[in-house]
């Protein structure tokens, strides 16, 4: 790797080194196979926890149990989404069986930590099939690559062929897609009814048809202060479904009553899964439920970090059909706060922008 820092390295020597790190075919966990004792330059962030405190010992985000009396669990859900914009979602068991998520993040651990030839043959940026397995998403757009390895299974509105899902991993992360679904329609359900709509509300806009799976794994790294899991973002659809293994590093960032801004370990909780607001429901609830900024950052733990996310987004893509602050919430005395959007613009706004920015909210607002 180079000599010089990421930020100082000219741009063609820096594509040159990115384009033979993504020609490996093996990510992070390749580097860390052959024996990195530091973080390539390429990987390291500037200053990256400088910014924003740490929260003060014992805040959490907030949970939600799923087996209260309806008015109550309604009641928490909408006040973690609207406080929050994220929470721990727990006794979910109607739903999930036990042995999962625990078995889906076996089985994504599994694949990452194959044998690198074998790896190596399904690493690929297209979507082929619909799933692919790379190194960053935005490794060449991003100005510092991130720790982490990433499997991407797109699960609606097309489906993508179970035949390209790696054999390691495949029964399991079908059969998590299934559980995470019926998750994602019963907060759904939750979160409509705090917003005094009907609980079908946002499953009747198709935002439980698209679907897009994101399995990752943040290898151990050599010098956790340099580089970062994955830098500060907002999710850009309806509703995520998150399940981690128990090592940590997801942090949320949340601004207290007055005003100050600290970032809040979302700590593994056996059990629980985690679920955030995501831009296109801000959006939706006309500013009453928030998408707020999240990270995940690098420990000093022996072991790498997995986690499988569901980002679930309006399935109907039409170009005349049009999404924004739901009519029933946006009256003339709390009028709409974002103009209406086909999902082909919204999806066009989200890959133009960097990710690490809060602009795709922004460029809606009115
Ligand atoms: O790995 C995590 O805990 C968070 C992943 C995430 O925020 C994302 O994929 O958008
Ligand atoms: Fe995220």
């Amino acid at each position: 790797m180079a000599s010089s820092s990421a930020a100082a390295a000219p741009d063609s020597g820096r594509a040159a080194l990115l384009k033979a790190f993504d020609d490996s075919r093996t990510g992070v966990r390749g580097l860390v196979e052959s024996g990195v004792s530091a973080v390539p330059d390429l990987f390291v962030h500037p200053d990256p926890y400088a910014t924003v405190p740490l929260a003060p010992p014992g805040v959490s985000i907030p949970v939600v149990d799923l087996s209260l009396p309806a008015p109550l669990a309604v009641a928490a859900a909408a006040e973690a989404a609207r406080d929050w914009g994220f929470f721990y979602l727990v006794n979910h068991e109607a739903l999930v069986p036990s042995d999962y998520p625990a078995k889906a993040l076996a089985a994504v651990r599994a694949f990452h930590e194959l044998p690198a030839t074998d790896r190596a043959a399904h690493y690929g940026r297209a979507m082929g099939g619909g799933v692919s397995y790379s190194s960053n998403v935005d490794l060449y757009s991003s100005p510092a690559a991130s720790w982490r390895d990433t499997v991407q299974l797109m699960f609606g509105p097309t489906r993508c062929e179970a035949e390209r899902i790696p054999e390691v991993c495949r029964s399991e992360i079908v059969e998590w897609e299934a559980h995470a679904a019926a998750v994602a329609r019963s907060v759904m359900a939750l979160l409509c009814e705090g917003l005094g709509l009907r609980e079908a509300a946002l499953e009747e806009a198709s935002c439980l048809e698209g679907k897009l799976m994101v399995c990752h794994y943040y290898p151990v790294c050599p010098q956790p202060d340099r580089t970062m899991g994955l830098v500060p973002h907002t999710d850009p659809g309806v509703l995520t479904v998150l399940a981690q293994d128990g090592v940590g590093g997801l942090q949320v960032k949340h601004t207290d009553k007055d005003g100050k801004s600290y970032w809040v370990d979302a700590k593994p909780v056996p059990g629980a899964l985690v679920i955030n607001v995501g831009d296109l429901l801000q959006i939706m609830s006309n500013d009453k439920y928030k998408s707020v900024e999240h990270r995940v950052v690098m420990n000093s733990c022996e072991e790498a970090r997995v986690s499988v996310g569901i980002f679930f987004n309006p399935g109907k893509r039409g170009e005349s059909v049009f999404y924004g602050p739901l009519p029933e919430i946006a009256t003339s005395e709390n009028p709409p706060k974002y103009r209406s959007f086909t999902m082909s613009e919204f999806l066009g706004a989200f890959f133009k922008r960097d990710l690490a920015s809060k602009a795709l909210i922004e460029h809606f607002k009115l």
